[in-house]
């Protein structure tokens, strides 16, 4: 099979930044959708080298973890930091960016009813760093004066918590800004009105 394929379940989940980041870079890509049903007869999960989902093909080379997945377009796609130094820097804020998204998801399908208002509470403290970030780099970018793959994985991150909490960006001009700039670059406006895209529910199990 040539080309990119995502196979993954029926939700945005951890596909959601490499989606917009290939929307954004002009990338097509087949999409394998793997039912609840079938993933737990066992025999897809056995081939999987984390015995999980994503996993990705560009033409025969098969990855799986989200991030290594979001590296790899980086580096193929130019979105990696212009220099090797700044290559060194968008792994360092994209980790960053993983914590927050943990953080989400351990709240999502752990401790909803329990710990969505506490989460929120706590945004602050994670959305405080990547504010100054943007503030010292002053591109609009989070790293250098071009895109990274960091940026999408923020921007998804940012997209998520906007839907469980609308006003949790009000405090952060520059990660408003930053929302803003994202959401009107041409390609991920198509991609973000796409039925793709919106028929897809944020997570798996229908919480947001
Ligand atoms: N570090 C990995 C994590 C991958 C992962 O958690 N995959 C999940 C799906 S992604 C996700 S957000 N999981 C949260 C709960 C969930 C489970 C199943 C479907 C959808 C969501 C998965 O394959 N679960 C099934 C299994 O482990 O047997 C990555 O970044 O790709």
């Amino acid at each position: 099979m040539t080309g990119f394929t995502i196979t993954y379940f029926a939700v945005r989940g951890r596909c959601g930044a490499m989606r917009i980041m290939l929307s954004d870079q002009g990338q097509e890509w087949k999409e394998v959708v793997v039912t609840f049903d079938e993933w737990m007869k066992g025999d897809l999960k056995k081939t999987c080298v984390f015995g999980q989902l994503p996993k990705f093909e560009d033409n025969g080379l098969i990855l799986y973890q989200s991030n290594a997945i979001l590296r790899h377009l980086g580096r193929k796609l130019g979105a990696n930091g212009e220099t090797e130094r700044e290559a060194s820097l968008v792994d360092m804020v994209a980790e960053g960016v993983e914590e927050i998204r943990t953080k989400y998801l351990k709240m999502i399908y752990q401790e909803y009813e329990t710990g969505k208002d506490a989460h929120i509470k706590d945004l602050p403290n994670h959305f405080c760093k990547f504010e100054a970030i943007l503030v010292k780099n002053q591109s609009g970018f989070l790293v250098g004066n071009s895109i990274s793959y960091a940026d999408y994985s923020l921007f998804e991150v940012l997209l998520n918590h906007q839907v469980l909490s609308p006003t949790c960006l009000d405090s952060f001009p520059s990660l408003k800004k930053f929302v803003e700039m994202m959401s009107a670059r041409p390609k991920i406006k198509t991609f973000l009105q796409s039925d793709a895209y919106k028929k897809l529910p944020i997570n798996g199990n229908g919480k947001q």
